[in-house]
């Protein structure tokens, strides 16, 4: 259907009642005031400025396009019946005046098209229903996005993991990276310094790390990669590289001053069918805290 311009339409309005008012004075001659049932032009009346209030507010908050041409013109062919209908109190015509067919037809029209309008418009609506969910999507996923390193905050791999195992996919490792006194690296170089260097673990592990993994930003200074279809020995030479990337990282401070390399320890765990995600994060946890006291290196896997 054409896509009428509302100016066009609102146009077609004013003229379509204008001229429906015309030729109903002009088709019949004036009743006396004592030959008017007001009853009657109480109700058509009614009628008549309900349709046009809805015709009103369909222009107005409408933009142009199918569902709004469908609608004000199923609804101006309705107003048009209505308006005959009204003119009848006022103008006395005879039965057989054409006039009477402007009364009965338009009507039955316009409801077809203003049920045809409607249904476009419920079609409409799914449509953009749609496109806001994925926004409201969009939205969500940004939530869970870590500011300073741009990746996953910790909720996210949380919650990720958790709809893994209850899908009963338990086929993955997690390895875990925890930066060694990064309270004294911000004392000596600033949080800025800080955030920067965070950012740049972040971008080493990213590079590291294969496409369908997923890294997040657990907490302050540590990070976790969720390693999916992967033997303990793959993830375990994985995580040696990133390891190594990081102590290779020659950061500079905001002094241009290289910083003094910066160590980290890991820790592995490869999931089995009876954890859950309080468990592995827990594992995570103790094994970190063992490390502090002892540092085995068949402490980094479980
Ligand atoms: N720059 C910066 N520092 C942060 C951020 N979040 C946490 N930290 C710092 O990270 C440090 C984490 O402290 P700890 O968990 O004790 O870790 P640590 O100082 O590396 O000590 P160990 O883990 O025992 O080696 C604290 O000094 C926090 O202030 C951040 O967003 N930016």
């Amino acid at each position: 259907m054409f896509s009428f311009s509302r100016y066009f339409l609102k146009s077609l309005v004013i003229v379509v009642i204008s001229i429906s008012i015309l030729v109903a004075i002009e088709a019949g001659t004036l009743k006396t005031m004592s030959e008017i049932k007001w009853l009657d032009v109480l109700g058509e009346g009614g009628i008549f400025l309900m349709t046009l209030s809805w015709l009103v507010a369909i222009l107005v908050s409408r933009p142009a396009g199918t569902v709004t041409n469908y609608l004000v013109l199923g609804l101006l062919a309705f107003l048009t019946s209505s308006l005959f209908d009204l003119c009848d109190e006022f103008v006395r015509v005879s039965s057989s005046n054409f006039l009477s067919w402007f009364e009965s037809l338009p009507a039955p029209v316009g409801l077809l098209l203003l049920s045809y309008g409607l249904y476009h418009w419920h079609r409409e609506q799914m449509s953009i229903n749609e496109v806001l969910r994925k926004r409201e999507y969009g939205v969500r996923e940004y939530s869970a996005i870590d500011p300073i390193t741009g990746l996953y905050r910790g909720v996210y791999m949380h919650d990720f993991i958790k709809h893994q195992l209850e899908q009963r996919q338990c086929d993955f490792c997690l390895a875990a990276l925890d930066l060694n006194d990064f309270g004294t690296f911000n004392q000596h170089n600033g949080y800025i310094d800080g955030d920067r260097f965070l950012r740049n673990i972040a971008e080493l592990i990213l590079m590291n790390s294969r496409l369908n993994d997923l890294v997040c930003r657990y907490a302050g200074d540590r990070f976790i990669i969720y390693l999916p279809s992967i033997s303990i020995e793959d993830a375990e030479a994985q995580l040696q590289q990133i390891e190594a990337a990081i102590a290779n990282l020659s950061f500079k401070s905001q002094q241009q001053q290289t910083v003094k390399q910066q160590t980290v320890s890991c820790v592995l765990v490869q999931c089995s069918d009876s954890d859950t995600v309080e468990s592995l994060f827990f594992n995570i946890t103790e094994r970190f805290e063992r490390l502090k006291t002892a540092s085995q290196r068949e402490l980094r896997i479980a």
